[in-house]
């Protein structure tokens, strides 16, 4: 199955089974979005990526940054990062989420791809220290991107577009069930931001 129109019910679960993801559009009209894209570009203290794959440190063009409560720290990618205390902007941006999504979330992970030739590859957010089955919400500014599922046994996939403005919500069994990735493409040459509110559990403050 393959949807690349966007179904934009947030009550309509966009995957057959195992899971739930819901896709709620444009929550944000142009200029709110254009002025989050903005502000996240030029306050978020970017940093590329670094990650541990087979004992070798790789460094992305992707660039990431993380925030949350404080304390928080996050392993991922065989690294521990430390999140930086919420900025007025990602607190406003989490509010409206949660109001929106009726979830709580207490960390922010954020991405940045310069062009459509950086993306994210198969992956799933089941790092022990999120909250298992917890919800994840992908807000996004900036260029529309695929965003894409496939099924861990199936290898069913399900994919969308990620509207300028717009936010995804995974939950339930998703992470543990489904991968999901950002596949890169040669035709988008603007920049697009994004953010994932996540719940993280069993820190030390
Ligand atoms: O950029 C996206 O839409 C997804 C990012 C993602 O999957 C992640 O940060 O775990
Ligand atoms: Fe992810």
């Amino acid at each position: 199955m393959d949807l690349f129109n966007p179904e934009t019910d947030p009550t309509t679960n966009l995957l057959p089974k195992d899971g739930t993801v819901n896709y709620y559009g444009k929550l944000f009209d142009r200029a709110s979005s254009d002025h989050y894209c903005d502000v996240l570009l030029n306050t978020i203290e970017w940093k590329n990526d670094e990650a541990v794959i087979f004992g070798k440190l790789i460094i992305t063009k992707r660039k990431v940054a993380w925030y949350g409560d404080v304390g928080f720290e996050y392993t991922y990618s065989n690294t521990t990062k430390k999140a930086l205390p919420w900025t007025a902007d990602l607190l406003e941006l989490k509010a409206i989420i949660e109001e929106k999504t009726g979830e709580t979330f207490n960390s922010c992970l954020l991405n940045l791809y310069h062009s459509g030739e950086e993306g994210m590859a198969w992956h799933s957010d089941a790092e022990k220290d999120l909250k298992k089955n917890g919800a994840i919400a992908s807000v996004s500014f900036g260029a529309e991107r695929k965003f894409a599922f496939k099924h861990k046994e199936s290898k069913e996939t399900v994919s969308l577009v990620l509207e300028h403005g717009s936010v995804l919500v995974m939950k339930d069994t998703t992470q543990t069930h489904w991968l999901h990735r950002l596949p890169p493409t040669k035709t988008i040459f603007k920049p697009r931001v994004n953010l994932t509110f996540r719940t993280i559990v069993d820190y030390q403050p």
